[in-house]
């Protein structure tokens, strides 16, 4: 598969380049020059396949011929070593939790697809890469778990300084070896161009092989397809018009989605669902396209201002607004309302939420008022205890500590500090 940037001024490279270089050179993310959509026996098959074989069918017309189908295989059977179940809360609205990964958090697919990706394309190679990575919570601890110990591959993860939560900030200062942690006195929108200035900045790009970990490279975005076919699996037997409603920062994940769509899965309706954080809430109302910079919230991997993916989502749908307002919906809440709903989730289904799924069930709430037909699937992002804070004292409830959390409580924190990019450039240099 070849991918064309969608700044429209550097040439296709192929799966394998854009995994390298994770940007194009005229900064456009990549985008697949082709879209080919499963045959009707695949989904015709959905029982009978296993999470993996439907993974493997999902994604290898993306990733061939560079990624052989037998070194395919096992790639997406290492990745997916974990469950993503279904929880029903009621004839409505069900809960799909991507979190029971190693760092309990959506990102983990991600992040160790395309470490496996990278480790495969790099194996005889003796030139070193870093990988670039801005985190406004969870991307940081996936991609430090994910990468750790990859021979050939430093990662450079970058944080807004007391934006994130403790157990995020331990997940992704502690693990020492090729990680390395920069706290940033910022916002994620600030990393996030810190990183895409590293790729312009010829200095450096002589001088080493950068590439980003973020949803900006398709091996980290791509994979996030099999979650909305996973969901399918388990629903359609049951309810025909389904909806997901994704917690939405840097729009990868609900893109994804929209490429899940793309290649013949019947989802009726996408909802971004927002903090305060809401360009695209307003830019379905307003039609323009105005991102301001982050504010904090209680939902922080949401925490951004300008999501990089949104392009993709534009490209898919060629631009055109009105087709993309028929197929997507974006509801935008404030911190009060995101815990008065992690209390309802818990008073009357007995569940714990964490505050971006929380995000997730107001948006399926919002839209089932005006389509009362739907089953509406909100995405568990992350698992509730890497917000302790918020959750118990929301719930009012001590909560038990997954050993995924345990494993990294009481490290020693490993940061340095920067505020410029000036900074990061010396870093990466030294
Ligand atoms: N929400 C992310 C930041 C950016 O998202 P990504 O999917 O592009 O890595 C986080 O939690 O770090």
């Amino acid at each position: 598969m070849n991918y064309y940037s969608l700044n429209h001024k550097a040439p296709s490279t192929s799966f394998k380049e854009a995994v390298i270089k994770g940007l194009a050179p005229d900064k456009g993310l990549y985008f697949p020059e082709k879209i080919t959509p499963l045959p009707k026996s695949f989904w015709d098959a959905i029982d009978d396949l296993s999470y993996t074989e439907l993974a493997f069918e999902a994604i290898k017309q993306f990733v061939s011929p560079e990624i052989p189908k037998t070194v395919l295989k096992t790639i997406v059977e290492e990745t997916l070593s974990f469950d993503f179940p279904v929880i029903k809360l009621n004839d409505h609205i069900s809960t799909l939790e991507l979190f029971h990964g190693p760092t309990m958090a959506f990102k983990d697919v991600g992040a160790r697809f395309m470490a496996r990706c990278l480790g495969y394309f790099n194996k005889n190679n003796d030139e070193e890469v870093t990988v670039l990575v801005a985190t406004s919570g969870d991307t940081g601890g996936a991609v430090a778990n994910g990468f750790l110990g990859v021979k050939g591959v430093n990662v450079v993860i970058l944080y807004p300084s007391g934006k994130v939560s403790d157990i995020q900030e331990m997940q992704l200062t502690t693990l020492g070896q090729n990680i390395k942690a920069l706290e940033v006195h910022g916002t994620f929108d600030d990393c996030q161009a810190m990183v895409k200035t590293a790729f312009l900045d010829e200095e450096l790009t002589n001088n080493m092989q950068l590439t980003s970990a973020n949803s900006i490279n398709v091996a980290r975005w791509l994979p996030q397809l099999f979650y909305f076919i996973f969901a399918y699996k388990q629903l359609h037997k049951q309810y025909k018009n389904i909806v997901f409603s994704v917690p939405s920062g840097n729009f990868g994940n609900i893109c994804a989605g929209m490429m899940a769509q793309q290649l013949g899965l019947p989802v009726k309706h996408f909802i971004a669902s927002n903090n305060e954080n809401n360009v695209v809430t307003r830019y379905l109302i307003s039609k323009l396209y105005e991102p301001k910079p982050s504010v904090q919230t209680i939902s922080n991997a949401m925490d951004v201002g300008a999501p990089s993916n949104f392009i993709r989502i534009q490209e898919i749908y060629k631009n055109n607004f009105d087709a993309l307002k028929d197929n997507l919906s974006s509801f935008s809440f404030s911190d009060e309302e995101t815990r008065e709903a992690m209390l309802e989730i818990y008073n009357h289904y007995l569940y714990v939420a964490d505050p971006h799924g929380a995000v997730g069930y107001l948006g399926c709430k919002g839209y089932l008022k005006e389509n009362p037909e739907a089953h509406c699937v909100f995405l568990e992002t992350a698992h509730p205890t890497k917000f302790l804070d918020v959750v118990e004292d929301v719930i009012e409830e001590k909560q038990p500590l997954p050993v995924q959390i345990q494993s990294v409580m009481g490290k020693e924190k490993v940061s340095v500090e920067i505020s410029v990019y000036e900074e990061l450039k010396s870093f990466l240099l030294s």
